[in-house]
C-alpha cells in the first residue's frame, strides 16, 4: 500500500506566551491517504486550524513530525519548505483576495511567484477559469462578485500550481446554503478529476456529511475519533463525536422530548437504530404486521450517509403487551433497539 500522503506521528503544538501556556495539540497520530476527501472536526478552539497550519509548516509542532508526500517538514530548513508548500493550495473563509487585482491577476499571481512565463500564465488562468466557472469575470474585481464566486476565484489560485493537496479551512462557513452546496459541487471535482487531495476544516457537519470520505474529531486538542464518515455518524464513540453528529442527524429524543412524546402518544415509545443495508420500511411493517399492533412514527428520520442508508426513528406501539414485546424482540433480531424509559 501506497505510505500515506500526509502523516502526524506524535505531534504536539504549545503556544506560550509571558504569562501562560496553550496546549493547542497533544500527541496526534494521523495519516491522511492520497486521493481522499479528510475532514477535520472539532468545536472552536479544538484545534482544527493549527493542526492545518502544521501541514503546510505555517506553525512547526513543539513535538513529533509530520510528513508530507514522503517529506518530513519539521527536519526541512525554510528553503526546502517552499518547495513542499508549493504542492499544497490553500482557501479560507474569507477568501484572502486581493482586492485590487482582478480575478485573472488573482489567479496568475502564484503563477508569477513561482517565475512561469507571461504566455504560461495566461493560458493557466484561463483553464483554471473555465474549471471554475469564472471566464466570464476574468477582468472583474473581487469586490464586484458574490461569495461563492469569489470563493471559487480563491480555488482557482489555490490550484495554479497544481498542488497535491488542497487545505480548505472553513471555506464555506461564510457563505449561504445554496452556495456551499456550489463550492462543496466544485471541491468534489477538484477532487475526483484533478486527484487532489482534500483536507477540510469545518465545524459545519453537514458540509463533512456531503463530502467527506473519512473524518477526524478533535476535542481540546485530543484527536479523539477517525473513520469514515459513515462509522464516525452512525456510531460515535465520544461524547464529543455525539454532540457534533447530532447537530445534522436527528437522533434519539432527548429526556424532554421524551417527556412531551409520553404527553403526546399512547403506547411503548420505543427507538430503532438501523444501519446498514438493513431497510427501515421494511424491518417495522414486518415486525408489526406480524403482531396486532399499531405503530405511529414520533420522531427522527432516516438518511443516507456515503449511500448507505442510516437512521433512528422513535416508534409509539400500541396493542396488548405481550404483543409489544414480541415486536419489540423481533426488531431487535434486525435492529438497535432501546424502550425508552
Ligand atoms: N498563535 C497563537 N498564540 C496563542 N494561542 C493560540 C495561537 N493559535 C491558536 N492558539 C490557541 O490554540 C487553541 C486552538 O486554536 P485553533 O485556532 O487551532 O482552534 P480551532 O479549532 O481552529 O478554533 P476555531 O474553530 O475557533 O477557529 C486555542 O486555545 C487557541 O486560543
Amino acid at each position: 500500500m501506497a505510505p500515506p500522503l500526509i502523516e502526524l506521528r506524535g505531534v504536539g503544538k504549545t503556544f506560550t506566551s509571558r504569562s501562560t501556556t496553550v496546549s493547542a495539540l497533544d500527541s496526534i497520530d494521523l495519516e491522511i491517504e492520497a486521493g481522499e476527501i479528510f475532514a477535520i472536526i472539532g468545536h472552536s478552539g479544538a484545534g482544527k486550524s493549527t493542526l492545518v497550519r502544521l501541514i503546510n509548516a505555517l506553525e512547526h509542532p513543539t513535538s513529533g513530525t509530520v510528513t508530507v508526500d514522503g517529506v518530513v517538514i519539521t527536519e526541512q530548513s525554510e528553503k526546502d519548505l517552499r518547495r513542499v508548500r508549493s504542492r499544497i493550495g490553500m482557501i479560507f473563509q474569507q477568501f484572502h483576495l486581493f482586492r485590487s487585482r482582478t480575478v485573472f491577476g488573482n489567479v496568475a499571481y502564484p503563477l508569477k511567484l513561482a517565475g512561469r512565463p507571461k504566455e504560461r500564465q495566461r493560458a493557466r488562468v484561463a483553464e483554471l477559469l473555465s474549471f471554475v466557472g469564472l471566464t466570464d469575470k476574468a477582468w472583474a474585481y473581487p469586490d464586484q462578485l458574490s461569495g461563492g464566486q469569489k470563493q471559487r476565484v480563491g480555488i482557482a489560485r489555490a490550484l495554479a500550481n497544481d498542488p497535491a493537496i488542497l487545505l480548505a479551512d472553513e471555506s464555506t462557513s461564510a457563505l449561504d446554503p445554496e452556495t456551499t452546496q456550489d463550492v462543496l459541487r466544485l471541491l468534489r471535482r477538484v477532487n475526483s478529476e484533478l486527484g487532489v487531495t482534500v483536507v477540510v476544516v469545518t465545524h459545519e457537519m453537514d458540509v463533512v456529511r456531503s463530502i467527506a470520505d473519512r473524518v477526524a474529531v478533535l476535542d481540546s486538542g485530543r484527536l479523539v475519533e477517525v473513520g469514515t464518515v459513515y462509522d464516525v455518524f452512525s456510531a460515535p464513540r465520544t461524547d464529543t463525536g455525539r454532540r457534533l453528529v447530532e447537530t445534522v442527524l436527528r437522533n434519539r429524543p432527548d429526556a424532554d422530548e421524551v417527556a412531551r412524546l409520553r404527553k403526546q402518544h399512547e403506547g411503548s415509545l420505543v427507538s430503532v437504530t438501523v444501519d446498514g443495508d438493513a431497510v427501515m420500511g421494511q424491518v417495522l411493517t414486518d415486525a408489526v404486521r406480524r403482531h396486532d399492533l399499531r405503530f405511529e412514527i414520533v420522531h427522527g428520520g432516516i438518511d443516507t450517509l456515503q449511500g448507505r442508508s442510516y437512521g433512528s426513528v422513535t416508534l409509539a406501539l400500541s396493542g396488548a403487551e405481550r404483543d409489544v414485546e414480541t415486536a419489540v424482540a423481533s426488531l431487535r433480531a434486525v435492529a438497535t433497539v432501546e424502550v425508552l424509559a
